[in-house]
């Protein structure tokens, strides 16, 4: 039972004495889902949720109900206006649900009007226990409240009678741990964390340093990837079975045989789909549930580890987990083989996996399929688009369905989608809810990261499936913080109740923040227990790596900017330099500006011709010059709100930063009428303290900002009518192209969409055959376009076959297959090495013959070669991050973010270095 249920429903559950049940038993879907539904928010917004104070009670009438806790067990603490007798009670659950007793009237009239009023959160951990048998009348209790930072004060007047000397915390014995956690040898000690926020005693030295790492995990995925080695490295992969029958090209069902690696995960993955709870007492965990004795009765009981919460009843575990290998070792194939390794297991409630993914990967879906199982093996169907006119019991019929995550959010039911009827919305009329319509077999989520956010209309979506057995697929599990592991686990609907989210930051955020080195325990435990990992530097037993790549070289190439563009560049470095020195001696303006400047320098690296002239204009304007009348969205022309929109769509399809808050991509996009864009809360709450534009000071009112309708965020078309033009980077990028061997591909990857339009004329006028590729192409028009440039050159077809793909790079890179090039250019460096790195991965990836260029065109004697220095700095962080005490650059929060940007943009362009600063 969870968190969600009545106690009437609690109250009828069995108690102590009645049957164990078998061991195992796995859980229905119709058991789940009551999450609440609010709007979507791409950004980690941090939870108000500060400790106010910890103070001890009791949980009385204890004798009137079942519910059985041990010491140090987290418990819930809800409202229960309806209680006939006091309508201010406040009852105590344990963790299966169960009620134990109550808060004591008098406490409960104190707390009861700010809980309704979601002023505070309360939790509770048992001090006092009943696992004994003893007739039990109270029991203590030690009770923390948290809430926002911002009601801190007014709050803390209201629960001033709580404020007594502080009990010690509740923390278990000093010494090592009880439970043994896993078969990891992971040891949880007492419990997983004191969650009383209270000061924690000293921890081990080497848990702290993973705890700082977490802390600073930033957007930076090499930051993920550090922080999964970390919590897996006590996991030895290279001993893990091997599937003993893998499908292959024996059995006639696939084209491929599975590499070992993926016979081991293919064995892993079928026995986290049929997991068995530990049989004897003093077996590992399993779902963090192990089996215990009670001395007195002889009787078995079941103890979460995690919880330490006890029971009688045999818990309900999950089917399923996180395949966490690394990019390009074969996750595709693996579920594949799953799904044909367990097709002829009967009395599914359904045939079918689902698989939803970003539209992007939906054709590499597609292409696996056909190019690895072998013909009439695995019928599948891509239900996406006008493809949706099809009933549920078709859709069933099917081994496998591939679908996107925003149409699982599109159909996703009203009290999922936040309480507006998505099935109100022009794209779900096209469909009849099919997708939700009956339990799936299996469900499995490709590129699961992007479920990082609970708060997020496809997460919710996602985790309102119906299936028997749900997978997600992420090289990168956890990006921002542990947090997003939280989420990723309330989608599996595994290890129940961590699952939850109030349990989840009870047991592991809050204690991780507070650095309880249990907690710590916990999540490596934790990731033991339900993900796989491995990456292109794992070795197999005999040592050597699971996966044979050809060589990777990467060459830097420098180029110079010509003398107008040099003049140019100077200009506004020098205005930028200026401004930002005038930001830092506390001056007008702060600042917002400077990104914006910053935009220009890079596109100018590229070419002069990405910077339009209004933007000289108005940097030669003098401070004393009006910057023009502000003018309402509504009085303009058609033709200038288009082109606004144009602008902006521009901007968006460039992930530009937002030159207020400094984080990309735009939150709401929003354009001034001015033409500078910005996420639409910062600029709205700009507005209250200033009534000019940030960039250009020109004056702006609400009246004069224009939002992006959302349907138009999406494609932006290529401009076909972009001239050839003179760019030092074109010329050296096609001196290259033209070099290459015919039989060379070569992928050209830009953030900049525009500089790729004029890339693609100076390619038309060389007669250099290419292709354009954008992460918001529509699916079908992706798919030709993948599918024509995998096609390896011949001499049939080398007047056709195009040689170059034109690439944005940050939109276009996730999960793609492009083996058929060999060569990289990256033509604008920026911040996020690993957003490169993804880039790369495209290219160097099972399937690769050839050796691997990348070449980094870098515009000499400009902020590109200080954007190296960052990244380089970037990546070193990465590497200290388990070993530094420190505060380093990425926190987590947006206030570490943003500090560890201004750092960079100084460095950027006055020069100082951002390594003083870590
Ligand atoms: N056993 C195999 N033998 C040969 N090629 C394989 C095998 N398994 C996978 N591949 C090929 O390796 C490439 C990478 O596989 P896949 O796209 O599944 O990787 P991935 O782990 O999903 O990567 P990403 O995280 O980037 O999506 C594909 O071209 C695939 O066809």
């Amino acid at each position: 039972m969870g968190l969600g249920e009545s106690s009437k429903d609690a109250g009828l559950a069995p108690s102590v004495g009645q049957g164990a049940g078998s061991a195992k038993r796995v859980r229905s879907d119709d058991q789940e889902g009551d999450e609440r539904i609010n709007r979507e928010v791409k950004e980690e917004t941090p939870e108000p949720d500060e400790h106010y104070v910890t103070f001890r009670s009791d949980v009385v009438g204890v004798q009137y109900y079942r519910g059985l806790v041990g010491k140090f067990e987290y418990v819930s603490l809800r409202r229960q206006p309806e209680n006939q007798y006091d309508s201010s009670a406040v009852q105590v659950v344990n963790t299966s649900g169960i009620q134990v007793g109550h808060i004591p009237r008098a406490v409960a009239a104190k707390l009861a009007f700010l809980m309704d009023g979601k002023v505070i959160s309360v939790e509770g951990r048992m001090v006092g226990q009943n696992l004994d048998g003893a007739k039990h009348f109270k029991l203590a209790i030690d009770v923390s409240i948290y809430g926002s930072p911002r009601h801190k004060e007014t709050v803390m007047q209201e629960l001033s009678w709580a404020v007594k000397p502080a009990p010690s915390p509740p923390t278990p014995s000093k010494g090592k741990g009880k439970g043994h956690v896993l078969g990891t040898g992971a040891e949880v000690h007492g419990s997983a964390g004191s969650g009383t926020g209270l000061p924690t005693a000293p921890v081990d030295e080497e848990m702290r340093r993973l705890l700082d790492g977490l802390k600073k995990i930033g957007e930076d995925e090499k930051h993920a990837d550090s922080i999964m080695d970390s919590l897996t490295s006590d996991i030895d992969v290279s001993k893990l079975p091997l599937h003993p029958s893998p499908p292959g090209i024996q059995d006639g069902t696939l084209k491929t045989d599975l590499l070992p690696h993926q016979c081991q995960a293919l064995q892993w993955m079928v026995s986290h789909e049929h997991p068995v709870l530990p049989s004897k007492v003093g077996e590992p965990p399993v779902q963090f549930w192990t089996r215990q004795e009670d001395k007195a009765t002889k009787s078995t009981y079941w103890l979460n580890a995690a919880t330490r919460s006890p029971q009688k009843e045999t818990p309900l575990l999950g089917r399923g987990g996180i395949v966490a290998d690394g990019m390009g070792l074969g996750k595709t194939l693996t579920v594949l083989s799953l799904i044909l390794a367990t097709k002829s297991a009967t009395k599914e409630p359904s045939k079918a996996t689902l698989i939803v993914c970003p539209l992007s990967v939906v054709s590499n879906w597609e292409k696996q399929i056909r190019d690895h199982v072998s013909l009439g093996k695995l019928s599948s169907y891509t239900y996406h688009g006008a493809n949706r006119e099809v009933t549920n019991a078709t859709l069933h019929s099917y081994d496998v369905v591939i679908t996107t995550y925003q149409t699982v959010a599109s159909e996703a039911p009203a009290e999922v989608s936040g309480g507006i009827a998505s099935s109100q919305t022009k794209k779900a009329k096209l469909s009849n809810g099919a997708l939700f319509a009956g339990p799936w077999k299996r469900i499995v989520a490709d590129e699961g990261h992007v479920l990082k956010n609970p708060r997020a209309k496809m997460t919710k979506a996602f985790a309102a499936l119906a299936a028997e057995r749900r997978w997600i697929c992420t090289g990168t599990p956890i990006v921002n913080s542990p947090s997003d592991l939280g989420s990723l686990l309330t989608c599996l609907r595994l290890c129940a109740p961590l699952d939850k989210t109030d349990y989840f930051k009870a047991l592991l955020l809050r204690p991780l923040r507070n650095g309880d080195p249990a907690a710590g325990k916990l999540l490596q435990a934790l990731v033991g227990q339900i993900l796989i990992r491995r990456t292109k530097d794992t070795k197999n037993a005999a040592g050597e790596p699971i996966v044979q790549l050809p060589p990777i070289e990467f060459f830097q190439v420098p180029v110079q900017l010509d003398e107008d563009t040099r003049l140019l560049y100077d200009e506004v470095l020098v205005t930028s330099q200026r401004r930002f020195q005038e930001a830092l001696s506390g001056g007008q303006g702060g600042t917002a500006n400077i990104l914006s400047l910053l935009t220009r320098m890079r596109q100018l690296c590229l070419c002069q011709e990405l910077v339009p002239q209004s933007f000289f204009d108005e940097l030669r304007r003098k401070p004393t010059e009006p910057a023009g009348e502000t003018m309402a969205i509504s009085s303009m022309s058609d033709e200038q709100r288009e082109g606004l929109v144009e602008k902006l769509r521009r901007y968006v399809a460039d992930e530009e930063d937002c030159s207020i808050c400094f984080l990309a991509p735009l939150r709401q996009p929003t354009i001034t009428d001015c033409g500078h864009s910005y996420c639409h809360p910062c600029i709205d709450e700009w507005l209250n303290r200033d009534l000019n534009c940030p960039q250009c000071r020109h004056a702006i009112t609400s009246a004069s900002l224009l939002s992006l309708p959302a349907e138009t965020s999406d494609f932006v078309e290529p401009d076909d009518n972009a001239s050839a033009v003179k760019s030092a980077k074109i010329t050296e990028l096609v001196k290259y192209l033209e070099l290459f061997d015919m039989g060379d591909k070569t992928l050209v990857f830009s953030q900049f969409t525009s500089f790729l339009d004029h890339v693609a004329a100076t390619l038309k006028q060389r007669g250099i055959l290419f292709c354009r590729f954008d992460g918001s192409m529509p699916g079908r028009k992706r798919e030709e376009v993948i599918q024509t440039f995998q096609n390896p050159v011949t001499e049939k077809n080398v007047a056709t076959n195009p040689r170059v793909m034109l690439i944005s790079l940050k939109s276009g890179a996730v999960g793609l297959n492009l083996t058929t090039a060999s060569n990289v250019f990256l033509c604008d460096p920026w911040w996020q090495s690993a957003i490169e790195a993804q880039a790369i991965d495209r290219v160097h990836r099972m399937g690769q013959k050839k050796p691997v260029r990348v070449f980094q065109l870098i515009a000499e004697d400009t902020i590109e070669s200080r954007v190296l220095e960052i990244q380089k700095h970037k990546d070193a962080l990465v590497a200290k991050a388990f070993e530094k005490t420190s505060k380093g650059s990425g926190g987590s929060n947006p206030q570490d973010k943003r500090r560890a940007r201004f750092d960079e943009l100084k460095a950027l362009l006055l020069g100082s270095s951002v390594a003083e600063k870590s």
